[in-house]
């Protein structure tokens, strides 16, 4: 898919009636990202936002096209809590998506929950198990993932790096650490843009009219330079943003029709 009249490698916009049917599309876009992955190298890397994206993923549920066993789960970023705090976004995955599903759950990377009292470590451990699956398979800089996932807050800020943080410069780690979320909670992990911008998909899911001004802002105006405005996949990477009518309705960009 790209966009009418735009480069290439420019954001691809398609705008859903309503969230179910963009629940609907995006299983199969993610089907079809986990089919192309296998036929090439018989796995599939995907990283997972918390907020409001888990929700988004119930077109997986009941689904037998999936291939479960073949997926390895990251996360794009975390709140610093327990497993089981309402706040993690690891919880979040599990109660919309893995609590019902058959995948391994050593296919599926959370935090290491021991660490929780110290950031570096805890951040530090997170990188290790990416290079663990990446970098010893790849031997690239980055990892590269097949498809990320991304959310986007009604301030602009996506995964965990907000407007005007001094991590949005960051340009050597695979996950950085901050202890001064905006957001509560303050303390969290989170992947960084140059990982963000090896991947070979990344998918944004916007939906809701609270989002409406923030969205034009990005697609409209990329040059105010918001965190997800910040999102731009190398090549041969390409960005979606998948939204609904509401959260679209100011946005001046073109549309994209969904196709697979
Ligand atoms: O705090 C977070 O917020 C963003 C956006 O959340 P949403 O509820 O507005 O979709 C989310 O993508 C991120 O993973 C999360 O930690």
């Amino acid at each position: 898919m790209a966009g009418v009249h735009q480069p290439p490698n420019a954001p691809a916009l398609v705008s859903f009636p309503d969230t179910d049917a963009l629940a609907h599309s995006l299983a199969a876009f993610i089907l079809k990202a986990q089919k192309d992955s296998l036929d090439k190298k018989g796995r599939f890397t995907i990283a997972l936002s918390g907020g409001s994206l888990p929700k988004m993923l119930k077109g997986l549920v009941d689904n037998p096209s999936v291939k479960w066993d073949k997926w390895q789960v990251f996360y794009v970023d975390e709140r610093v809590v327990p497993l089981d705090h309402p706040d993690s976004n690891h919880l979040a995955c599990t109660t919309h998506l893995f609590s019902k599903v058959p995948i391994p759950a050593e296919n599926i990377h959370p935090i290491d929950p021991t660490l929780l009292n110290d950031l570096e470590e805890l951040s530090d451990a997170y990188e290790k198990d990416l290079i663990r699956e990446f970098a010893q398979k790849d031997a690239a800089r980055f990892p590269i993932f097949d498809l990320i996932l991304l959310g986007m807050g009604p301030d602009g800020h996506t995964a965990s790096l907000f407007p005007g943080h001094e991590l949005l410069t960051e340009e050597d780690r695979w996950v950085a650490y901050l202890d001064d979320s905006p957001k509560p909670p303050p303390k969290r992990i989170t992947f960084t843009y140059p990982v963000i911008n090896h991947a070979l998909r990344v998918v944004f899911v916007a939906a809701g009219k609270e989002k409406v001004d923030t969205l034009s802002n990005i697609l409209d105006h990329p040059e105010a330079g918001l965190p997800a405005a910040r999102v731009k996949p190398a090549h041969p990477g390409q960005l979606y943003w998948f939204v609904d009518d509401a959260a679209a309705e100011k946005v001046q960009y073109p549309r994209t029709p969904f196709k697979l």
